[in-house]
C-alpha cells in the first residue's frame, strides 16, 4: 500500500471512530500515525522525475522568503516589480514551473524573495508541483501568502489547510514542549503545562509508534495531544505569515478598507503600484532582523553599514560575520543597547544581541 492510501486508510478509521474515553488509546495513536505519514510525503523522493528540477535554489542574503499562492494571483508580477530579477507573468494559470530567486534590497539587508508556481487544493498530497512549492515554503524565514482581492475568502482557508497539513504552522507560537532523546536510551520531557488529557501509558504508545524507547522517561506534559504529537513529529515549522491581497485596483473601496483590517493583512496593486512601501515595511517587521553596528575604539559607531543577523544572534555570531577568526582572538566586547543592563556593559561571546546595538570587540 502506498503512502497516500495509508493516509486515506487511518483517515477514514479516525472519522468513522467515535470519540469517547474508551477510543481515546486508539485515536491518538492514529493520529500519530497520520502525523508520520503525513510528514513522510515531504520527504525527497529518490526518483529523478519528482525531485522538482529547479526548486533547490540556494540560500543566500541575510533571509529567505517564499511567495505562496493559486495560480495568477500576481506572484511572479510581484517579484519583477521588487527585484532586478524578472519573472515571466501571463494572465494564464501555472506561468510559473520552477523556483525563480530574486533579492529585495531594503534597510541595508539582502532579503532573498523566492517566485513559486501557484498550488491548488490538494497540492499538500502532491498534487501540481505543490509538494515542492511547500518543501521550498518551509525554509523561509516567512511566507508571503499572495491573495487575489477579486476572489473570495476561501482561497486563504484552503491554502492555510494546506500548508497546516503538511505542519507548518503560520503565525502561531510554538508549544512550550520540550524533548529529547536520551544517550542512554528514554527520553527526557519537559513543558510548562500540566497534563491533562494525556496519560504516561498514552505517552509511552505513542514513543512505541516512533520507535523512541520510553524507558525511565520523565514526563510532565502537554495540555491536549496534539502539542505533543507535534513535538515528537518534530516536523512542525513555525513560520509569520503575511497576506497579501493583490488586485486591489479591481475592488471597491470599501472592500479594499475591509480586507486592509484583517489581521497579518496588506492590501496592494502590483498593476498600479500600490501600497508596496508599506509592505516592504511590514515584512521588515515580519522578517524581526537584528541590525548591529560596530564601533572601534575611541570612534563613533558607523551608523551607514549595519551587521544583519537573524532574531538570538550571539556576540560569536557577530564575530563571525566580521572575520571568520576574529572569535578565536576574542577577549571581550562592550555593548550598548537594549540587550545589556549597562551601557556599555563588558560581555562574552555568548551574549545575545538585541536590534540597533552597538558593539567593540577587544582582542586578546
Ligand atoms: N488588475 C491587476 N492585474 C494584475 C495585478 N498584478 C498582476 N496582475 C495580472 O495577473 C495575471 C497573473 O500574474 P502573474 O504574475 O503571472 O501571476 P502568478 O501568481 O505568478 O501566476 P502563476 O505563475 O501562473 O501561478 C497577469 O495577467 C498580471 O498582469 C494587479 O495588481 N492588478
Ligand atoms: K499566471
Ligand atoms: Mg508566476
Amino acid at each position: 500500500m502506498g503512502i497516500l492510501e495509508k493516509i486515506s486508510e487511518i483517515e477514514k478509521e479516525i472519522a468513522r471512530t467515535q470519540k469517547n474515553k474508551a477510543t481515546e488509546y486508539h485515536l491518538g495513536l492514529l493520529k500519530a500515525k497520520l502525523a508520520k505519514y503525513r510528514a513522510q510525503l515531504l520527504e525527497p523522493s529518490k526518483s529523478a522525475s519528482s525531485k522538482g528540477e529547479g526548486f533547490d535554489v540556494m540560500k543566500s542574503g541575510d533571509a529567505r522568503v517564499a511567495l505562496i499562492g493559486f495560480p495568477s494571483v500576481g506572484k511572479s508580477t510581484f517579484l519583477s516589480l521588487m527585484t532586478s530579477t524578472a519573472s515571466e507573468a501571463a494572465s494564464y494559470e501555472f506561468t510559473t514551473l520552477t523556483c525563480i530567486p530574486g533579492v529585495i534590497e531594503y534597510k541595508g539587508a539582502n532579503i532573498q524573495l523566492l517566485d513559486l508556481p501557484g498550488i491548488i487544493e490538494g497540492a499538500a498530497q502532491g498534487k501540481g508541483r505543490g509538494r515542492q512549492v511547500i518543501a521550498v515554503a518551509r525554509t523561509a524565514d516567512v511566507v508571503i501568502m499572495m491573495l487575489d482581492a477579486t476572489k473570495g475568502e476561501v482561497q486563504r482557508s484552503l491554502l492555510e489547510k494546506e500548508l497546516e497539513s503538511v505542519g507548518i504552522r503560520l503565525n502561531k507560537h510554538k508549544p512550550n514542549i520540550y524533548f529529547k532523546p536520551k544517550k542512554g536510551g528514554g527520553i527526557s520531557f519537559n513543558s510548562t503545562v500540566t497534563l491533562t488529557q494525556c496519560s504516561e501509558k498514552l505517552v509511552q504508545l505513542i514513543l512505541h509508534e516512533y520507535s523512541i524507547l520510553p524507558e525511565g522517561a520523565m514526563w510532565e506534559g502537554p495540555r491536549s495531544l496534539r502539542p505533543f504529537h507535534r513535538v515528537i513529529v518534530g516536523n512542525r515549522v513555525y513560520m509569520p505569515c503575511l497576506y497579501v491581497y493583490n488586485k486591489i485596483d479591481q475592488i471597491s473601496m470599501e472592500e479594499v478598507d475591509r480586507l486592509a483590517r484583517k489581521p497579518n493583512s496588506v492590501v496592494i496593486s502590483c498593476g498600479m503600484k500600490l501600497n508596496l512601501d508599506y509592505l516592504l515595511e511590514m515584512l521588515w517587521e515580519y522578517l524581526a532582523l537584528t541590525c548591529i553596528y560596530t564601533k572601534k575604539r575611541g570612534q563613533r559607531p558607523d551608523f551607514t553599514d549595519a551587521i544583519i543577523l537573524r532574531r538570538g544572534a550571539s556576540v560569536e555570531h557577530v564575530c563571525h560575520r566580521i572575520h571568520r577568526s576574529l572569535a578565536s582572538q576574542f577577549k571581550y566586547a562592550l555593548v550598548w543597547g537594549t540587550s545589556t543592563k549597562y551601557s556599555p556593559q563588558r560581555v562574552g561571546l555568548t551574549h545575545t544581541m538585541e536590534h540597533e546595538d552597538v558593539i567593540q570587540i577587544v582582542k586578546k
